[in-house]
């Protein structure tokens, strides 16, 4: 289990998270909806190690993630598939895929043929630049990328953002497929609220930095969960 308790974090004297705790249960999909500019992005570099935290702890399956660089965290666990998809834009689709080979030992190196069961336009692309894919095509390729670090615990930021309905459905079934055929925990930021409700286990409502709201998907209160949604 991911856990993330009391944490704060600050661009300088700006903060962004103010004492955020959440858990990201093993075999579970855990999804945080807020707005834009809530500080989604900020808890989710908070946890892969892009940016440190101010205060607070961070532990994954026990294991302190606080002061680890990226590289470890990648190493103990952790799949990141960053908002933008951060695609290189010049490598081919393989090569993209490859780049996950960094956290792994040398016998690990390789790419899990599931990839391709999921996303098949990824292997009918395998040789082409990912600035070529369309953007729902780079997400799949951004999440294949992260499945090759054979991740416990992976970790979305918007998969849906700028992503047409048909692809958005396919994400959904991937990450559905990863959580029962794994046992992975997954965390999700996301702004779409159907998407979250359909996916998710558990969901929590960030607002300012803040969770304000939190329970069983099933249970989620809708009108509330809009309410912090719009503007
Ligand atoms: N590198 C940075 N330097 C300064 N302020 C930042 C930086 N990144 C984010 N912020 C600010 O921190 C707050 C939270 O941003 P964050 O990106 O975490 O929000 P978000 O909920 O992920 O929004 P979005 O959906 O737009 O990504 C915002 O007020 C944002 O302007």
């Amino acid at each position: 289990m991911l856990t993330v308790e009391n944490v704060n974090l600050h661009y300088g004297a700006a903060q962004a998270l103010r004492g955020v705790s959440i858990n990201a249960e093993m075999g579970k999909i855990t999804c945080v909806l807020g707005r834009n500019g809530v500080g989604k992005s900020s808890l989710l570099r908070a946890v892969t190690g892009q940016h440190a935290v101010s205060a607070g702890t961070i532990t994954f399956n026990g294991q302190k993630l606080n002061g680890m660089a990226p590289f470890n965290r990648a190493r103990a666990g952790v799949g990141y598939v960053p908002q933008g998809r951060e695609i290189f834009p010049l490598l081919t689709v393989r090569e993209n895929l490859e780049t996950g080979f960094a956290p792994l030992q040398r016998q690990d190196r390789k790419i899990p043929e599931d990839i391709f069961s999921l996303f098949p336009v990824l292997q009918t692309m395998l040789s082409r630049r990912g600035g070529d894919l369309s953007g729902g095509q780079q997400q799949q390729l951004a999440i294949g990328r992260a499945m090759v670090t054979r991740p416990k615990i992976l970790v979305l930021d918007e998969p849906t953002e700028g992503i047409q309905p048909s692809i958005i459905k396919d994400i959904g079934r991937a990450i559905k497929y990863l959580r029962d055929s794994t046992g992975m925990a997954i965390l999700l930021v996301e702004q779409y609220l159907d998407f979250c409700r359909e996916l998710a286990d558990h969901v929590y409502i960030m607002d300012r930095g803040e969770i304000v709201h939190e329970g069983a998907a099933e249970t989620l209160d809708t009108a509330e969960a809009r309410r912090h949604l719009t503007v």
